[in-house]
């Protein structure tokens, strides 16, 4: 079932390597092996690979550096790490890095394998090494004509050093994309931090942000390097830059102007390479009117700007969207379906919370839903859905909402469609006013 699957073992440990052989093979897999990354890039660089298991101490070219080239190379490519000493930040800085999994020794064969089916189940059965494109298999649905412009602005800007602005609402993807433009640099082999520069407290982000020496304040025992610092050779992703003092809009004003940074309590200056990304969820042009915002850090952050467009206006990609969230979250168990009206109702629904409110809707349903088929009741959307005035100037909406649905069903005579049409609504939108309002249709026209 699997003999059309090849899977790269990278170790150097022959019986290690030879025990994987024969976990794979039995279950029908193509099996190549390299004792070292050097072999393991030759064989990938020859071959249509489908994902790569790799020990964390392969001799040369470490296991680390091999997952460094395959992102860089077959971004995308499923890459399993296994190590024998595993630690919770060795974990963290591998999936950081792109591992798709990393597992510590002794493995469960059985949990490897149905861990490699679940993986490149996920990943649609391409063959990365041959063709590998990040955008599409990351930034999922992308079949909207704004999301194929937004795909493509991406693959132009990202491997420039161009400082860049992501705009849009919350939960659209903008740290999603700001990691993705990070890996499709020059600088993915360099550190991506992420500063979240609305959650912290204002006074404690000057020296988050540019670090401070030891005594420099109240309980400043020990110097620290700053996030600034830390992204020298990277990306620097500060995350809702509308949000900062404006002490901070200064002091990163001058750290773009010049690329230098002072620890707070230090004479010294240090020179940082780093690319710099801003995101926002905040109207910056806006901001800038009401002088809440500098507009010199505004212009030296939109050197390009790219806009995220909420999920209502590229309602073409929330199936594909929420296929893919349903088969992550399915793990071992059955693939849950949506049914018909879910179906439906997901393109109704405007998504206030964007990819995130669908992602986290999807988990829940998944998990509510008994038997494996979402169904309405599953789906927590949110009342203010059912709010939206419905149009319709047969009938006055100065009455309750509720009248304005029964007195459609009674004109239309209880059918549902004709109602929705009388009120120009659709007949989805329709069913959940029925439900909100707990109308019994079969009843009323019987
Ligand atoms: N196109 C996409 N494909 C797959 N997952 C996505 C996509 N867009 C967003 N997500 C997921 O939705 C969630 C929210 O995305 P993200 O955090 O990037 O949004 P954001 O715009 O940065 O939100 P905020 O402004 O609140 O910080 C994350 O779990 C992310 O992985």
């Amino acid at each position: 079932m699997n003999a059309e699957k090849i899977v790269l073992v990278a170790d150097a440990d022959q019986a290690r390597r030879q025990a994987l052989i024969d976990l794979l093979a039995a279950d029908d897999y193509v099996v190549p092996v390299a004792s070292d990354g050097e072999e393991a890039l030759l064989k990938l660089e020859g071959g249509q690979i489908d994902l790569v298991i790799a020990e964390e101490d392969i001799p040369g070219m470490t296991g680390r550096e091999l997952l460094w080239e395959c992102v860089r190379r077959w971004p995308g490519l499923p890459f399993i790490m296994l190590t024998g000493s595993g630690t919770v930040r060795g974990a963290v800085a591998a999936i950081k890095d792109g591992a798709t999994d990393y597992l510590t020794r002794p493995v469960d064969g059985q949990e490897l394998l149905r861990g490699i089916a679940r993986i490149l189940a996920a990943s649609g059965g391409r063959t990365w090494a041959s063709s590998g494109n990040l955008l599409t298999e990351e930034l999922w649905g992308g079949k909207s004509p704004s999301m194929q412009r937004l795909c493509k602005l991406i693959e132009r800007v990202a491997p420039t050093e161009a400082t860049i602005l992501l705009l849009g609402e919350s939960g659209t993807g903008k740290e999603k994309i700001a990691g993705l433009l990070h890996r499709l640099s020059q600088r993915s082999r360099g550190p991506l931090v992420i500063v979240d520069c609305g959650s912290t407290p204002s006074t404690l982000l000057e020296s988050e942000l540019f670090g401070h020496a030891k005594g420099s304040f109240t309980n400043a025992y020990k110097d620290k390097k700053g996030l600034v610092a830390e992204a020298h050779g990277g990306t620097l992703f500060l995350d809702e830059i509308g949000n900062i003092s404006s002490e901070m809009q200064l002091r990163l004003l001058r750290f773009l102007q010049e690329r230098k940074i002072r620890r707070v309590g230090d004479l010294a200056e240090t020179a940082v390479n780093c690319r710099v990304i801003a995101a926002t969820n905040a109207d910056l042009a806006e901001l800038v009117r009401s002088g809440e915002f500098r507009e010199d850090l505004y212009y030296r952050l939109k050197v390009i700007t790219i806009q995220v467009p909420p999920l209502r206006e590229r309602k073409a990609d929330i199936p594909v969207l929420a296929e893919r969230f349903l088969q992550l979250f399915a793990e071992d168990g059955p693939l849950s379906r949506l049914d018909a009206e879910v179906a439906e109702a997901i393109l109704d629904y405007p998504w206030p919370g964007n990819v995130r409110e669908l992602r986290n809707m999807l988990e829940a349903a998944v998990i509510l839903s008994s038997d494996g088929l979402i169904r309405l009741e599953d789906m927590q959307f949110e009342d203010s859905f059912d709010d939206t005035p419905l149009p319709g100037n047969l009938l006055s909406l100065a009455g309750s909402e509720k009248q304005v649905v029964l007195n459609a069903l009674e004109r239309s005579s209880w059918v549902v469609k004709d109602a929705a049409d009388l009120l120009g609504v659709s007949r989805r939108t329709m069913h959940y006013k029925i439900k909100k309002f707990q109308i019994d249709t079969a009843k009323r026209s019987a």
